[in-house]
This record gives structure tokens, sequence and C-alpha cells, in this order.
């Protein structure tokens, strides 16, 4: 028997960012491993004209909670989805509500978050750190709260090429920060982001950062613990390999890739891909909920959850992977045929960009508009090449994260356990895994069928012959300018088609000699 699941069984658990990407895959094993839990709060806004009880349906009726509605038939009642707004003083949820949850919650999964990366500062101010500080100022007047789990990124110190798991702190209080959003406008803010996020790329970092410095002022007695996941991917195994539901991080530039939009990228294709499964993160995050409540180890632990200490796995070896699958199992319609080359200077990124990126969408705009249809293709490369510099940051460092306490919490786990709750990054088999990735893209994000491959190959093959067709044309055009324009062309072509004309004469003699 499970200790943890045991553990979790007739407890009721308050998740934040529950629609979310992780949130979603949190609470599915939540409710595959302890059925018996009494209950699942989740803070929800109403968004895109879809109601709570919509939203929430969608989430229940998906193919991730396929398999808990077996051992979890009367799951819809067991989520109570409460309305709630972080941005919002008191989260703007409705006084009974707020009883409830402050009477009944025995462990927060605080879960939500911007993830923009270029969020204006005051935005993920808001969500990042003064959200963080309202939701432990609730559940300091949680009488039966025994763990509060906060998930922050690895990145938080991504200024930093060594990050221990420590909170490190920030040269301006969050308090101080949290103030000065209340008074400065939105140009201010603006003008002195840069100052402020100093050494860090974006705001969601910085943000991040002062979110742990945050919590780990503002406690109390509270017992609370930190999991710094890196790049969370698709799952590894559970509750099926290769599901992924948003275009963040790696996904979108698989996509990218596969449908042969990217072909090339400013990448050190040595540098570690720390990528992290979600069901992982979620296995590490359930675990540490656990022991947080039953050790209640004195100080706020943090966990990294990276793989690149334990079991690395480079840009390169990625790309490759990604692009074996592809070719195994092609995305439909692609653009072009894939192809990624990693770039490593400023000049060879932008002429691969000229030449692989910005030609092909002229050109096919071009032909867009010709045959009477709405160019798109260079908005959509644009705003592609607009991501990518946003991610580059990260394909361009490497990072070494030390992870002694996820480590000793592993030991802890008894032989079940760390079966069930799995965190063991060592045992992932990357080419494996980014097989699967790439096809829960195809699958679950794409919503493509794997019957259409047939058709999908047909389609490459047709496009290798229209690049095999533009290349000779193109290379034929430019040298009947070069022979008409340069003497020193006309006498290569000339020396050119003697010697070939010497060769074929030559092979042709000697056959005839030999009958
Ligand atoms: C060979 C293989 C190599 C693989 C190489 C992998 C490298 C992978 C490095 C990741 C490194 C993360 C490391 C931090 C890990 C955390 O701790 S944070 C969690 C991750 N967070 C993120 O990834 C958020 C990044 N995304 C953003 O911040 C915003 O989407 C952007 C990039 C600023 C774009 O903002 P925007 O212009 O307002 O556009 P937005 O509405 O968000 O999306 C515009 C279009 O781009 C698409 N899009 C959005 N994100 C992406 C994406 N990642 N890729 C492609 N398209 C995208 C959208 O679908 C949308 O298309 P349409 O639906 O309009 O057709
Ligand atoms: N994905 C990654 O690569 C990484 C993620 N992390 C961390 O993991 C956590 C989860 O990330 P992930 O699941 O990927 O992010 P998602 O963007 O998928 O989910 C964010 C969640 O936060 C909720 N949320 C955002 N704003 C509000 C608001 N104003 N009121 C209520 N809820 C709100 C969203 O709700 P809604 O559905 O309504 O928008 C959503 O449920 C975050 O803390 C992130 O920093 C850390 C490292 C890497």
């Amino acid at each position: 028997m499970s200790m943890i699941a045991a553990f979790y069984s007739n407890k009721s658990i308050l998740i934040t960012g529950a629609t979310g990407f992780l949130g979603k895959v949190l609470m599915e094993k939540l409710f595959r491993t302890s059925p018996h839990l009494k209950v699942i709060y989740i803070l929800v806004r109403p968004k895109s004209g879809q109601t709570l009880q919509e939203r929430v349906f969608q989430i229940l009726n998906s193919k991730l909670f396929e398999r808990v509605k077996e051992v979890c038939p009367n799951v819809h009642e067991k989520i109570r989805p409460i309305s709630a707004d972080l941005n919002q003083r008191d989260f703007a949820i409705s006084k009974e509500d707020m009883q409830e949850l402050l009477s009944c919650t025995n462990i927060v999964f605080h879960c939500a978050a911007t993830v923009r990366f270029d969020a204006h500062l005051r935005e993920a101010v808001q969500l990042n750190v003064t959200a963080t500080q309202q939701l432990l100022l609730m559940a300091s007047e949680m009488p039966k709260l025994e763990a509060f789990i906060h998930i922050s990124t690895a990145f938080s110190n991504c200024n930093l090429s060594h990050i221990d798991e420590v909170i490190y702190p920030c040269p301006v209080e969050p308090r101080k920060i949290i103030d000065s959003m209340e008074w400065l406008d939105d140009s201010i803010i603006e003008e002195i982001t840069p100052k402020l996020i100093g050494d860090r790329p974006n705001t969601y970092t910085y943000t991040k950062a002062l979110g742990e410095v945050v919590v780990q002022q503002e406690s109390g007695n509270l017992n609370v613990a930190i999991v710094r996941p890196s790049i969370v991917g698709a799952t590894w195994q559970e509750p099926f390999p290769g599901w992924v539901d948003n275009l963040n991080g790696p996904s979108g530039l698989i996509i990218a890739t596969g449908k042969g939009f990217l072909r090339s990228i400013k990448a050190t294709p040595m540098a570690v891909a720390d990528l992290i499964p979600v069901d992982t993160v979620v296995n590490l995050t359930i675990a540490v909920g656990w022991y947080t409540a039953v050790h209640r180890p004195k100080s706020t632990l943090i966990y990294h959850s990276t793989s690149g200490n334990l079991n690395p796995c480079n840009w390169y070896e990625m790309g490759l992977q990604v692009l074996a699958t592809v070719e195994k199992i092609p995305f439909e319609s692609a653009f072009r045929r894939p192809n990624a080359d990693f770039t490593t200077n400023n000049f060879t990124t932008q002429y691969w960009n000229t030449v692989s990126h910005w030609a092909p969408a002229i050109i096919y705009d071009f032909y867009l508009r010709l045959t009477g249809r709405k160019p798109r293709m260079l908005k959509l490369m644009n705003r592609l090449l607009k991501t990518i510099s946003m991610l580059e940051y990260f394909i361009n460092h490497s990072w070494e994260w030390s992870t002694n306490n996820t480590e000793m919490l592993l030991s802890e786990l008894s032989p079940e356990d760390q079966r069930v709750f799995n965190f063991d990054v060592r045992q992932l088999n990357w080419l494996e895994y980014i097989e699967n990735y790439v096809l829960g893209v195809k699958k679950y994000l794409l919503k493509e069928d794997l019957a259409g491959i047939p058709k999908a190959k047909q389609h490459l093959k047709r496009l290798r012959n229209i690049h095999y067709l533009f290349n000779t044309a193109l290379f034929l055009i430019i040298w009947r300018l070069l022979i008409a324009r340069s003497q020193m062309a006309r006498n290569i072509w000339f020396f050119i088609v003697s010697f070939c004309y010497k060769f074929i004469s030559y092979f042709r003699a000697s056959s005839t000699l030999k009958v």
C-alpha cells in the first residue's frame, strides 16, 4: 500500500492553476491514486465565454481523465470549482466559499502563475508575487492546514550558473515592489523594468524569484515547501505517454519544426536541454506535500525538479530525435520538409532567417496572392521568430541545479511509493521520451489522426521534388545571368561542358572496344 496515497485519503485539497498544464496532471494523479480523498477545491475563473462548470466539465471529459473515471467514478462530485480571480482583492471569492475553504483545507498546491515571458511587470507581479502573498495570508487562517506547496521555476535564479536548493535574496524587497506597482503608472514601470530584472531575461523569471522570497518571508508558522521544475514537457508515463495540451516551452517549437516552418535556430547544440516530464514534476510535488505535512521539516525546503545533473540530454540530441521522429511519423500539410540547423552566431542566424524563413514565406505569400488568396505566411513567420527570440536565452545557456533535497526525498519513500510516485529522472530514456512527445504533439495538440501518415509522407515527397525543381531552376537562372555578364563564368562553363563531352566520348569509345 502506498503511504503517500493513503495520506491523501480523506483530505481536502486546494489547487490554484488547476486548469493549467501542470494543474490538470496534478489533479488527475491525485484522484487516480487517492480516489478516497475528500474534495479538491479548485480556484477557477470564467474564460473564453465558458462558465466555471463548463470548464470543469471539459477537463473531466478530456482524454487525460479517462483512467481516473475507472478508479474514481464519482470524480465530478469530488471536484469543487470555486469562482476566483487571483488578480482581484481576496481573489473575488464569495464569503461562503471563503469560509468553506478556510475551515476545511488540509493541503494547498499553488500552481497558478503567468508564465508569459513578455508579461508587463505589473501583471507579472500581481499574479506571481501579490497573489502568492495573499494566498499565504489565507493559508495562515486555515486551522486544518498541514502543508502549503508553492510551484516556482528552476529558472527563478537563471542569472546564476550554479543554483542550490536555497532561496536567494532579491536586491529590492518584494513588499516594496508590490507597493510601488500600486502607484507607479505603466510607462514608468516599463522604464524601470530592465533595471529591476537586471541580468534575468524577462519579467517571468524575476517575479517568480520575488514570489519565492515572499513565501520565505510570509509563511510564518506554516509548513511550506517550494518545487522548482525546469522546462516542463509532455507526460513520460502517466496517465499515458506524450500527453501535452499547450504550446509553451518546446511543444510549439516541435510543431514549428515538424511542419517545416522552423528550419534553423540559434542554439548552443551542446547546452543541456533541461526538460522534465510533467508527470515527474507532479509525482515529486505530491510526495513533497506528504513529506512536508508528515515530517514537518524545520525550514522551508526547496526541491529541484530538473534532469540535467542526473540524466543530461543536449539540444543537439533533442533536435536530432525530433527530426528522426517526424521523418517516421510526419505531421500533416507541412510547409517545407523538416530540418533543424543550429546556428551559433548572429550573422549566420540572420543569413538562415533570410534564406530559410523569410524568403520561402515571401514566395509562398506571392503564390497565395497569385491564386487570389490572402497572404499569411510572412506574418506567421514573424510571430514564430519573435517567439523564438524569447526562448533563445534558455537554449543558449546551461545551468547546474543541485538536487540534494529531491534525492533525499526519493530515498525516504518506500519502494511502493517510489514506484507509484516515480520522480527518478535517471530512469528516463530520452530517445523514447522525445519520440512519444512528438507523437503526443501530433495526436493531442494538432489532433491529427495516425491514419493520415501515408498521405503526409506523400506530401513530404512532393515537397522534396518541388525543392529539387526549385533549386535546379534557381541554379540555371543564376548561371545564365552570370554567363551573360562575366567572361570568367563563360570560360568555366565551356571548360565544364567540354570536359563532360570528352569524358562521355572516352567512356563510349572504351565500351565499344570491350564489345
Ligand atoms: C528542434 C526542436 C528544438 C526545440 C527547442 C525547444 C526550446 C524550448 C525552450 C523553452 C524554454 C522555456 C524555459 C522556461 C520554463 C519556465 O519556467 S516557463 C513556462 C514556459 N513558458 C513559456 O514557454 C511561455 C512562452 N510564451 C510566451 O511568453 C508568449 O507566447 C510569447 C512567446 C511572448 C508570444 O506572445 P504573443 O505574441 O502575444 O503571442 P501568443 O498569443 O502567446 O501566441 C502567438 C502565436 O504563437 C504561438 N506560440 C505561442 N507559444 C509558442 C511556442 N513556444 N512555439 C511556437 N509557437 C508558439 C501561439 O500558438 C500563437 O499562434 P496563433 O494561435 O495565433 O496561430
Ligand atoms: N510550463 C513550464 O514549462 C513550467 C511551469 N512552471 C510553473 O508551474 C506552474 C504551472 O505552470 P503551467 O501549468 O505550465 O502554466 P499554465 O499557463 O498552463 O497554467 C496557469 C494556471 O494559472 C491560472 N491563472 C492564471 N491567471 C489567473 C488568475 N488571474 N486567476 C485565476 N487563475 C489564474 C490559469 O488559469 P486559466 O486557465 O483561467 O488561464 C491556469 O490554470 C507555474 O507556477 C509555473 O511558473 C515552472 C517551470 C516550467
